[in-house]
């Protein structure tokens, strides 16, 4: 089983049915092998959002399969599609949706104790990737206390916390202004090779997307050549 992600024949349909429905994916193969970082780039609007969704069990297809790390996503139930989620894979938005009344830290501790994960463990977690990404002198500081790129490099540490072996990502740097989006960027791709994971991160900046291991992309639904 050599690979982290198996998407196949992967469909969408926003408002199925009705005059206004959109046909967003139109039957997509993807495959990330262990340990690859992939760049997924497309035109505003190809559906780049609902893929990575449907990657990360927070969407479902109309049809196809979504297989990670060798076990069959489709058909599961909420609860169990939660729990997989959970404990095997991590995202991260453009906007870094950290909740605003806890810590750095308690950010990245909470969704371990949802994996039961116990308070001291997640505590200790939380503070190595914090380190690893620099901002270990911060984690008492809450979100409206850091810059954005701190905020978006908790974000990094909160979606690696539960050690997922696939990471997606949502443009992750494009709030941030172009010097600053570099630099943090450096910094996930560190974090992403070196807790040796498989990532998935879109991204519409050319410079960022060629640091990584290969290009797909994405249009009118479907894959095109890159
Ligand atoms: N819940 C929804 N209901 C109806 N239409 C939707 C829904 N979510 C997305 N769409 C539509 O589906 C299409 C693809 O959306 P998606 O967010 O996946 O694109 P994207 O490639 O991520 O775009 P962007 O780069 O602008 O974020 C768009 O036309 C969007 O308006």
């Amino acid at each position: 089983m050599n690979n982290m992600l198996e998407i196949k024949g992967i469909t969408k349909t926003y408002n199925a049915g009705k005059p206004n429905q959109i046909e967003v994916l139109r039957g997509i193969d993807l495959t990330l092998k262990r340990g690859e970082v992939v760049a997924l780039t497309a035109p505003s609007g190809a559906g780049k959002s609902t893929l990575l969704h449907i990657a990360g069990l927070l969407d479902v297809p109309d049809a196809g399969t979504v297989t990670i790390a060798g076990q069959d996503m489709t058909g599961l139930g909420d609860r169990r599609r939660t729990a997989m989620r959970r404990a095997g894979v991590g995202f991260i938005y453009q906007f870094h949706h950290l909740l605003p009344e806890f810590t750095a830290l308690e950010n990245v501790v909470l969704p371990q104790l949802a994996n039961a994960v116990p308070q001291a463990e997640a505590e200790a977690r939380a503070m190595a990737l914090l380190d690893k990404v620099g901002i270990s002198r911060r984690a008492t500081h809450r979100p409206a206390a850091l810059s954005g790129g701190e905020q978006q490099r908790v974000a990094f540490c909160r979606a690696l916390a539960n050690g997922p072996g696939l990471l997606l990502a949502d443009e992750p740097t494009g709030n941030l202004d172009p010097e600053t989006s570099d630099l943090v960027f450096d910094v996930l791709m560190e974090l992403v090779r070196d807790e040796g994971l498989s990532a998935l991160i879109a991204t519409h900046n050319h410079e960022l997307a060629a640091k990584m291991d290969r290009v797909v992309k994405l249009d009118m639904g479907q894959v095109v050549p890159a």
